[in-house]
């Protein structure tokens, strides 16, 4: 990932939500983008120019954006309306953005407009976060990474953060190898990424 200084940017077209720029670089913002955070915080998975990506929960665009502007392409799903209106115009913007309206829990929906990706990116805010995880495994390749960002509190407020990152990891482990989990404090409260790699075929 490129950093200026201590700085994390990316290469593309500034000007896509207001975000600033650094000699020409568009400066990715640790505390907008929970991606961001975990490259801020030294942790990650390295994005390449030949990378396909499976991003769930794309909301109106911001880390897609970024991150469409390292890889080859983005598959972007969104469940709700009004962040899909500005996904599609970011989308527009870039060449490599495939945005997709569907349910993440309903992957056979957008099966058909799929290829096989190199990382599932994962940030939706639901109970059944692993389990949303789990089915999008389908379009993973062998070797290829998971990066779920948890958010504690949308599984269940009442219980001990730390008590739910350790179910939530010990489900992953059913089909994935763990390879890191970090909290993203201080730029996200409550969240932790859990950065995981496909054991083996699932065909
Ligand atoms: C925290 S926001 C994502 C922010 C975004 N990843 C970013 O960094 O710019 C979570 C998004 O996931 C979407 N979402 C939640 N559940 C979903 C589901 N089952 N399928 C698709 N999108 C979902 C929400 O509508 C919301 O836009």
């Amino acid at each position: 990932m490129i950093r200026l200084g201590n700085v994390l940017v990316s290469p593309g077209e500034g000007g896509v939500y207001g975000e600033r720029t650094l000699d020409g670089y568009r400066v990715w913002d640790p505390y907008r983008s929970k991606l961001a955070a975990l490259y801020t915080l030294g942790g990650g998975v390295e994005l390449t120019p030949g990378m396909r990506v499976l991003y769930l929960g794309a909301a109106n665009g911001t880390t897609v954006s970024h991150v469409a502007d390292y890889v080859e392409t983005v598959y972007a799903v969104e469940f709700a309306p009004r962040p899909m209106q500005d996904l599609l115009e970011v989308a527009r913007r870039r060449k490599n953005i495939v945005p997709i309206m569907a349910d993440a829990n309903r992957p056979e929906e957008y099966a058909p407009f799929m290829e096989a990706v190199d990382l599932v990116y994962q940030d939706v805010a639901q109970p059944n976060q692993v389990e949303i995880a789990e089915r999008n495994l389908v379009f993973l390749k062998p070797g290829g990474y998971l990066v779920l960002m948890l958010k504690t509190r949308s599984v269940d407020v009442r219980r001990e953060p730390a008590e739910v990152l350790a179910e939530a990891r010990a489900g992953l482990l059913r089909r994935l190898d763990v390879v890191d989990v970090r909290w993203l404090e201080p730029y996200h409260q409550d969240h932790a990424a859990i950065i995981c790699t496909l054991r083996g075929s699932i065909y």
